[in-house]
This record gives C-alpha cells, structure tokens and sequence, in this order.
C-alpha cells in the first residue's frame, strides 16, 4: 500500500498533499518548487527532503537530522500519521546517496542546499551556524591572560568571604578574565549579575590601573530583559567595592541587542557588522537564551577581534523563537564542569579553589567553551520562597514524587488548584488576586484615578506598570481553549460583565504587548504598555485622553497615542514564550486538559522561574499533564555543539 502510494503521486502532489494536511508551509513548497526550476533533474526524494528541511525551520530546528531519529517523528511528533508517512521515500542511507548525488546539494555552501554529515541544511542556516562557530573559536583563540598574582590579589578582594571553598562566582569571574568570550549559567537568582558587576569592576580596575579605561556595553534580547537588568545592575554597582572612578567607568544602562546593533528602517542588517563594528572593548549580554542563530551570528559578527563578550543565561530556559538553541548548544553541560587539568590548575592559583570533581573524563571530554563556561549553583533570592527553587529543580531534573512534593511542602509558595472549564474560577482568581497578591481588580481602581499634576504622570504610570507585574497568567498556548487568545477574551468578557471594562477596543486598563518591533516608537517586540487616563485641561476644560504608557529600559515612560499602536494584543494572559526575561511576584500557569506536544519540560520549567513569590498551576485536567510536559525536552536539530567539539 505505502509503495502504491509512493508511485502513485509525483513530488508536486505529494508536497501539496502535506501542505493540506498542514504538514508543509506555502513557503516550503514554494522552496521546492525553486529548486526544481534550478534543477530539473532533481529527485521526489530531493525535493521532499528540500520541502522538510525549510520546514523544521518552523519548529526551531535548523537542520534536518536524518540519521538522529525516525524522520516521520522528528518531522511530525510521536504520532506521525501513517498514509503521510508512506510519502516518505526509503531509507535515510538511501536518502543521503541521493542528496549526495544531486547538484543542489554541496557539503561547503556552494548549492542551495548543504548536507553536513547527516544534516541536511538550506545554505543560509548552515552558514549562520558556521559563523558563529568560527566567531566563537576566534574569541576563544584570543586568550588574554592577566598575571595570576595580580590577579589572585584582586579575586580575593572581591570575593572576600570565599577563603578556599568553591565559590562559583568568583570561579566564573576568573575564568572570564582570561579569554575573549564567556558563559555564565545559572537558574534565577544565582547571581549572575553581582557576578557580573564584580567581574567588571576587577577588569576595569585593572585596565584604570594601566591608565586606560574599558568601553564596556549591556544588552538584552528584549525591552523588559534590559529594563530589569538596569535595575538589578545600578542596584550592584552601588554595592561594589571599588574605587569611586572605577565605579563611574561602569555603566549602568542596558539596551536591546537590536539597538546596540543599530536597526535601519526597513532593513533586515544592522548598522554594525564586520566592516563597522562596535566601539566597544566588553559587551556583557543578558538573557542569552533568548538569542537566536541569526541573532547571534549578527552579534558576533559586530564584535571586533579585540572585543570580549559575556553571555549571562539560564541554559534549562525555553530556547529562542526563531530557529537554534544556541545557548543550551554552548552550554549543555555546564553542569558537569567538564574542565581540563590546566582549567583547575588556574582556578587553584587564582581562586583557591579545588574545582577537580567537574573534571573531563575520557568519555565525557570539555571543549574550549566549556573552559570558559561557569554554572552558578546557589540560589541566593529564593531563601524568601525557597519552594519555588525546589520545585524548579524537580521540574529540572524529572523528579515527578518530588515535584508533587513541593507543592505540599510550600504551600505559602507553591499552590496547584483544579478548575473546571464551565465555571468561572479562573476570571475570579485574577480579579481578586490571592494570598495577598493584589489582582486586576485593584489595578482597574488605582487606574480609574489619575494624578491632577502633569508632572505627576510618569511616576503614577511607572508604579501602575510595577503593580502590572505582581500577578501574570501564562500559557504555553497560543490558541485552543487554553491558549492567551482565548483566555485573554475570557478575561475581557468578564471585566465587561463586572463593569470594570467597556465594550470598547481601548479602555483604561488595558494591558497590551507589543507582537512587533516599533523602531520609529522605540518599542520592542514582547514590551507591555498600560492604557491610562490622563487628565488634560484644553481651552479651559479638562478632558480625559488616554495613552499607553510603556518603561523603557532605561526606565522612563514613553506615552503613545493607541491609535499609533498597531502591532498590539491584549496581554491579561501571556506565552511562557513572552514572559522570558520577566518576573512576577505571583505567575499563574494554565495547564490545558490534555497533554500537549507543545508543553515540555524546559516551558514549566521557565513558567516557574518567572514567579518570584508565588507560583500557581491552573490544571484544567488531570496531573498526568503535568507529568507528561516534565518527562517532554525540547530537541532543536543543529550542529553548533557537534561543531564547537
Ligand atoms: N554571593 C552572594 N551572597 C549573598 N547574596 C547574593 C550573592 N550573590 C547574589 N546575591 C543576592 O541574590 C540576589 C540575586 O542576585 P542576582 O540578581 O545577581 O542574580 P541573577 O542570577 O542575576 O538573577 P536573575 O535570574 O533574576 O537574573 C540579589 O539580591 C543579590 O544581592
């Protein structure tokens, strides 16, 4: 039957029956289609191949792995239905003698189409991928070791309660003085930047020391990630002990990557690239998890020879949107060290440490990067909700009893409720807040009363934005019954029915994320504004006008017109994917009443790790779906790992 099948169709057919079956996009069809114009000769089993590959684009991968695992299920899920598997031609051996074969396909990016091994890529990814890997390995060839006295001296006056136990932080700052680029990893609230912020305040001290003074840039993926940063980061530096001029040579301000990179009005590069890099000497950028191949190849592209980068991350976080997992690539085993004999040496002379126990091991050996990577294990801001970081653990580590457990231990913390469908808990819950998180109720009120004074606005909007953030819904939906759009007009219905809210597109109140980027406003892609009244006196009479305010990373409020906003939703409820980088006092997470292939471990995982009191799960089914997200990793096909090793 599935040979029938595999005769009966030509490959047009059989790339259009999986475009309606929702399997293959317009464009991968569309790339097919390409390519067989290129090359007439091309095969079904090329030309399909070409069709999966633009395809796994979708879903993050940047390749297409063909020896990895089954193709039906890396294609299409566990569950691949078996008439669209018979599509698939052969065998994976027979597959690459035919790509090999074919002029569409070279292994050094001359074709449209390359295979690397068993990866099967369009041109660009691959050499997205190859530039990075080669950036990093140029970085990492530009070893610029400081003496170890000097060093050591300066290590231990940083840290000085670390008298010869491991203290990561200082480990991390050793390790990233001594080389081009750097990783530090670590969960929320490990203190990757009081990590950070030392480690800039050693090599600025030491560069003033040699009269001369380090050019140093923050970044972040997003607005609110670099907003957040410039607030923990100014909170920092005014607790380091440094000279008062070292103190001022380190700044502060934290932009987004694309600003740093300089956007161009309708253009797809940035103003700095290889042929105009960035004036700087460090870049420091946080949230790297959130950075993308093609992000990162830009970044990296921008950077001078001379120019040392810092990526700061939580690896376990959810990968970018857009194609690659770049992060976890660079780090996947950041937690087992794998450090070369001269690395412990190293951390010895200039930290006292005895690092040994996260030492290669001949199956298990460390790469370059990991030399230079550090993982900090301590959870210093969740001894005030110290459930939160055990449960993130258990989540982490695929304990199921221990997940449970959690719960029942922190109830002050934790808290699992069941809700059913048919009722209206949910809406309830959000309004009235709980265990004295205050909810939408009381925003609605403090938003209902606007300051007299003009000069009062930014201070009420920036306040107003804080209490935004004490309680935030999260779903790893996007549609459904229990994805952000549905639950996002639940939620509008019932403000309306409750009087809180008019039937009105914009109201005071309403909570809005940006689902673009804006250059001419300056807003980002992911940034959430709040709808006000402001109070206007024209001609004599005051008027209510309102305006949506949003912070900027640098902290002030930038007031837009809504009708100015057209990349905008509604934001009651928000993706686990949105809500990186932020944190809330008290996340709420949706569970649907099913298992979902969109659920996984590393989406709890980063659910849970917004929440910096109070963690909520919202279960509209049984626990098994939990238990089924936990056991579920993410798997990106790329060959960055494979390339760094
Ligand atoms: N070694 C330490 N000893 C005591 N407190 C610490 C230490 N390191 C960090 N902290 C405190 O822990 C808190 C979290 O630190 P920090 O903001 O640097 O962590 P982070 O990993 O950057 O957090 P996030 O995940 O939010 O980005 C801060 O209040 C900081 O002062």
């Amino acid at each position: 039957m599935q040979a029938d099948l595999f005769s009966a169709l030509t490959w047009e057919d059989a790339l259009i029956l999986l475009r309606d079956n929702n399997l293959l996009r317009d464009l991968d069809v569309a790339i097919a289609r390409f390519l067989k114009q290129q090359c007439p000769q091309a095969s079904y089993e090329v030309l399909l191949l070409a069709a999966f590959t633009s395809n796994q684009q979708a879903s993050g991968h940047l390749c297409l792995d063909l020896k990895n695992r089954a193709l039906a299920t890396q294609l299409w899920g566990t569950n691949p239905p078996p008439e669209l598997v018979a599509l698939l031609p052969g065998e994976p051996n027979n597959w690459l003698h035919e790509l090999q074969q074919s002029t569409l396909v070279s292994q050094n990016g001359s074709t449209p189409l390359v295979l690397d091994g068993s990866r099967l890529y369009l041109r660009r990814n691959w050499a997205r991928e190859v530039a990075v890997a080669d950036a990093i390995e140029q970085k990492l060839a530009t070893a610029n070791p400081l003496p170890e006295a000097p060093l050591r001296e300066a290590l231990a006056k940083l840290f000085p309660g670390s008298n010869n136990h491991t203290d990561w932080q200082q480990v991390a700052c050793a390790l990233a003085s001594r080389s081009g680029i750097s990783i530090i990893t670590g969960g929320p609230g490990t203190g990757k930047t009081t990590t950070v912020v030392r480690l800039l305040g050693l090599l600025q001290s030491l560069a003033m020391a040699d009269n001369q003074r380090l050019r140093i840039r923050l970044a972040a993926p997003t607005g609110k990630a670099a907003a957040r940063l410039t607030e923990s980061i100014g909170e920092q530096v005014g607790k380091l002990h440094v000279d008062a001029t070292v103190r001022d040579a380190i700044p502060t301000e934290v932009t987004t990557l694309h600003r740093l990179l300089g956007t161009r009005p309708d253009s797809r590069h940035f103003r700095h690239h290889g042929d105009n890099p960035l004036h700087a000497d460090l870049v420091v950028v946080d949230e790297a998890s959130m950075i993308d191949m093609d992000m990162m190849a830009c970044l990296l592209e921008a950077l001078s020879p001379h120019t040392r980068l810092i990526l700061l991350g939580d690896k376990d976080q959810l990968a970018s949107v857009e194609a690659g997992a770049v992060m976890g690539d660079l780090c996947r085993h950041a937690h087992e060290g794998r450090y070369k004999q001269r690395t412990i040496e190293f951390v010895n002379n200039t930290c006292g440490a005895d690092i040994s126990d996260y030492q290669e091991t001949d199956q298990n050996p460390g790469n370059a990067l990991a030399q230079q990577t550090a993982m900090l294990r301590t959870n210093w801001r969740s001894k005030d909700s110290p459930g939160i970081g055990e449960l993130a653990r258990a989540v982490n580590e695929e304990n199921l009893p221990q997940v449970r457990e959690s719960f029942q231990r922190y109830p002050d913390s934790l808290y699992r409720q069941h809700l059913s469908s048919d009722s209206q808990q949910l809406e309830t819950l959000l309004l009235n807040g709980s265990n004295g998180h205050t909810g939408l109720r009381a925003l609605f009120s403090a938003v209902a009363t606007p300051p007299a004074q003009r000069h009062d606005f930014d201070d009420w909007a920036a306040g107003l934005l804080k209490q935004l953030t004490h309680q935030q819904l999260l779903s790893g939906l996007r549609s459904g019954p229990f994805g952000v759009e549905q639950l996002n007009q639940r939620i509008t219905h019932h403000l309306q029915q409750q009087d809180l809210a008019p039937e009105r597109e914009w109201y005071p109140g309403r909570p809005v994320m940006m689902t673009r980027n804006d250059y001419q406003l300056g807003l980002m892609n992911g940034d959430v504004g709040l709808t006000l009244p402001l109070l206007e006196t024209r001609k004599g009479t005051a008027e209510l006008l309102l305006r949506v305010a949003f912070q900027l990373p640098d902290g002030r409020i930038k007031w837009v017109l809504p009708s100015r906003l057209d990349g905008v939703e509604t934001v009651y409820a928000m993706t686990v994917h949105k809500s990186q980088g932020s944190e809330f006092k008290h996340t709420l997470l949706v569970l649907p009443d099913a298992p979902h292939p969109l659920l996984t471990r590393e989406l709890i995982y980063t659910a849970v790790t917004r929440a910096r009191d109070r963690f909520t799960l919202l279960e509209f089914g049984k626990s098994a779906v939990l238990d089924s997200a936990v056991k579920k990793r993410t798997w990106r096909a790329s060959g960055l790992a494979e390339r760094l090793s």
